[in-house]
């Protein structure tokens, strides 16, 4: 079928649909998610993990642990959640404490000022009732869910510190993170909180740190990734796992998307004694999460909280019609001529398509960044911080470097190739994920998609289906409608 024929075929199509005609394969795909997508606790639909992340459609591998390190990097704050906390007791008679202020948890003084010097006034959501719960004498096992940047390292970071004894030279609690570089970040957090506190040290049990056999750790926390920890434990005999008192396992999920991790994990696990506080985090929360956290958490409280919605609300909708790259490009370059826009993010399918749109628009004068799967997290982190920082004012990226960002003054987010999955149908959650975010706190955005064939028309039905909102035709080389249609 030529373009002009696809298009005239889609014209007509959408004059002769009524607006909502029901498609029963839609209903049940909502209600069990399309393939490739589960539910999680949630009831957010969340791609199918594989282990060691799985490839995309777009061929750029999903490493989560990659996901969570750039996400740690480029976080600058609490992420905003107005969701109440969901708390589930082992011992419901028990009374529900949760806290304030910082004070209320009669913490050391020197963690008070180390808290405090960090710049936090008051504790997040989460930590407000997982701070007392983790504090709680006699000591309480905790499983705790929350999004990325809700306060969950600092909260078990807390807990550590305040537990130890620095009397003591040896090792009393243990952490667990999926990487070498996660597990830094977290000793990063633990070595500015303890600041004040240099009684209490802390030792990273990573790759390329070699010790001598049998020499007994004194350090009083031990952070580091499975394979080590386990070695530490057991092989090298420098931690006595009888002696430790408390046990975190950070991102859960993470960890058993992680190959060889999940069973590492139970093996430390299983050294541990029945009386060692057991605390697990995890961003999101899959059956498969959970039946791992039960494994390792017995007897557990449960805190969790829901993620903020992400919503189309304040969010305007188009799509344009183009017949290739070039007419796509062109069209961009018309819309940036018509609008006023502060930043806009632009979605490629390929990692090759990016780089071709990036230069095309270098050369016309953008400032452009360019976010590629073949770029380091850091260098990865540093593009962002440039964006977010007005630098550049075009971000061009594939859906797996972009996941996280959260950039206020993005105003304009163009799929420049719409999402879609393994089988080629929308890719719904991805697409609220990439629109989601120009409607940030109630402020306006505008979103335009570029359709390209029938199929890509198709697409665009499917996401009006899904979130039941309709997305409008836009003709780029009309100024003055575009004028009229967005302001
Ligand atoms: N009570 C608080 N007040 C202000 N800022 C806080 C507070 N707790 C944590 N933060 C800050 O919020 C950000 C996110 O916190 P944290 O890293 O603990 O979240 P998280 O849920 O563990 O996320 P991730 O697992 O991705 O690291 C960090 O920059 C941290 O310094």
């Amino acid at each position: 079928m030529s373009a002009d024929s696809w298009a005239v075929a889609v014209d007509f199509q959408e004059a002769t649909t009524p607006a909502k005609q029901f498609d029963f394969s839609k209903k049940l795909e909502r209600v069990r998610g399309p393939r490739h997508m589960r539910g999680d606790i949630n009831g957010n639909l969340v791609p199918e993990r594989k282990e060691n992340g799985g490839v995309r459609a777009d061929g750029d591998k999903v490493d989560l642990a990659e996901q969570s390190l750039l996400n740690k990097l480029i976080r600058r704050s609490l992420v905003r959640n107005r969701n109440q906390v969901e708390v589930l007791q082992r011992d419901p008679t028990s009374p529900l404490y949760s806290v304030k202020t910082f004070e209320e948890l009669r913490l050391k003084p020197e963690l008070l000022k180390g808290v405090y010097n960090m710049g936090f006034n008051r504790p997040s959501r989460i930590q407000e009732n997982a701070l007392p719960m983790m504090l709680a004498q006699p000591p309480q096992n905790l499983i705790a869910q929350s999004q990325s940047g809700t306060g969950k390292t600092a909260a078990f970071s807390l807990a550590m510190l305040s537990h130890v004894n620095p009397e003591n030279e040896w090792t009393q609690c243990l952490c667990i993170a999926p990487t070498y570089e996660l597990a830094l970040q977290i000793g990063q957090v633990i070595e500015q909180m303890g600041k004040f506190y240099p009684d209490v040290k802390l030792a990273y049990a990573i790759r390329g740190n070699r010790l001598g056999r049998g020499v007994k750790l004194q350090e009083q926390i031990v952070i580091g990734t499975p394979g080590t920890v386990l070695d530490w434990c057991t092989k090298y005999k420098l931690i006595d796992p009888k002696k430790i008192t408390m046990f975190v396992l950070d991102e859960a999920d993470v960890m058993i998307a992680t190959q060889g991790h999940r069973d590492q994990s139970i093996r430390i696990h299983r050294q541990l004694t029945k009386n060692c506080q057991m605390l697990l985090f995890s961003a999101t929360f899959e059956d498969s999460v959970w039946r791992f956290a039960e494994q390792v958490v017995p007897e557990p409280n449960i805190i969790r909280l829901k993620r903020e919605e992400e919503t189309l609300d304040t969010i305007k909708q188009f799509y344009v019609f183009c017949r290739e790259k070039e007419d796509k490009f062109t069209a961009l370059c018309n819309l940036y001529g018509s609008l006023t826009i502060a930043q806009a993010m632009i979605f490629c399918q390929t990692r090759k398509m990016a780089s071709w749109l990036a230069s095309s628009l270098t050369v016309e004068g953008h400032q452009v960044a360019l976010l590629s799967g073949e770029m380091t997290v850091e260098q990865r982190a540093s593009v962002i911080e440039r964006f977010r920082n007005g630098k550049e004012k075009v971000l061009v990226t594939t859906n797996v470097c972009s996941r996280g960002i959260d950039v206020e003054q993005v105003s304009l987010v163009v799929n420049f190739d719409l999402p879609v999955d393994f089988d080629g149908n929308a890719d719904n959650e991805t697409y609220l994920h990439r629109i989601g975010r120009t409607g940030r706190f109630g402020r306006r955005g505008f979103a335009v998609n570029m359709v390209d064939s029938k199929h890509s028309m198709d697409v665009i039905n499917q996401i009006e289906m899904h979130f039941n909102r309709r997305i409008t035709k836009l003709d780029t080389t009309n100024l003055e409608e575009i004028e009229a249609l967005i302001s």
